[in-house]
């Protein structure tokens, strides 16, 4: 478990339902995001776990409920909010260094000094001699250390991650991982982080949290302990997950009390 960090804030989602239409996607939830924790969510295909993330950013409106930042209700995007995709996001006509410093161009961050930042950021994701290749000159693992920096670039306060790391081949997948752990420990940041994949999920998440088939309700939320090692044995959690992602939705009473004898 994270203790809080000053300056990072987490989220509170109070009985949140988002919809298109009259159709629910995300029913019914409730849920904390600790500050400066990493959480991860997985659930079946369709259950609402990008459309949650958009909810967290400030891009999708909630039906009812209310999602809090920092105890502020979420109202819209914000710079403290930074989202990365899986599709590659960046734009193909401007440059590695040009991709990343655009957030800052928009807050009107005069261009010396968004140039250093973004060339340090740049750096610190390992990409220095990069800065001038545009996008489909670089390869797909590239492209996602340039959409890391682009997200940290603003310092946001939380980073939500829309299986950023689906499309990559093992190695880099890896990679990846190291990588924002390896950030992630020196600045810290709160983390939501949606993924298909259970040993990733155990991997970055301090809890991982369980949506059910669609409309996602919450079906557990469960602590990861232990050190973040891929060489750790995680069969017993992989089990649990794997059981809690195939077994039936349940109603939302028994999903809230599921949630709190979960450890
Ligand atoms: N803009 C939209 N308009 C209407 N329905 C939408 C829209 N975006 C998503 N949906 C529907 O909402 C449901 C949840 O979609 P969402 O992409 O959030 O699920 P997901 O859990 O992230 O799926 P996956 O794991 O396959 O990426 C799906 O049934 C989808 O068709």
């Amino acid at each position: 478990m994270v203790s809080a960090v000053p300056g990072v804030a987490g989220f509170r989602l109070e009985r949140v339902t988002i919809g298109f239409g009259s159709t629910p996607v995300i029913e019914d939830l409730d849920l904390d995001v600790r500050p400066g924790e990493i959480l991860t969510v997985v659930g079946p295909s369709g259950c609402g776990k990008s459309t949650l993330l958009r909810a967290l950013a400030g891009l999708q409106p909630v039906a009812s409920g209310r999602i809090l930042f920092g105890g502020e209700p979420v109202a819209g995007p914000s710079a403290q909010r930074a989202l990365v995709f899986q599709d590659d996001a960046l734009l193909p006509w401007r440059t590695a260094l040009r991709n990343v410093e655009l957030p800052l161009a928009i807050q009107g961050v005069p261009r010396a000094r968004r140039r250093e930042q973004a060339a340090h950021l740049l750096g610190l994701v390992g990409l220095s001699g990069y800065e001038r290749h545009r996008p489909a000159q670089l390869s797909g693992g590239m492209r996602q250390r340039v959409q890391l920096a682009r997200a940290l670039v603003q310092a946001p306060r939380a980073i939500l991650m829309d299986e950023p790391f689906g499309a990559l081949d093992a190695q880099n997948r890896a990679a990846m991982q190291r990588l924002l752990l390896q950030v992630w420990r020196h600045r810290p940041t709160t983390v939501v982080f949606v993924t298909h994949d259970v040993d990733e999920a155990l991997l970055l998440g301090d809890r991982v949290a369980v949506l059910t088939p669609g409309p996602g309700r919450l079906r557990a939320v469960i602590d990861v302990p232990g050190p973040r090692d891929p060489r750790q044995d995680r069969s017993r959690d992989r089990e649990r997950l794997l059981t809690l992602l195939g077994g039936p939705a349940p109603a939302a009473q028994e999903a809230a009390q599921e949630s709190e004898v979960v450890p």
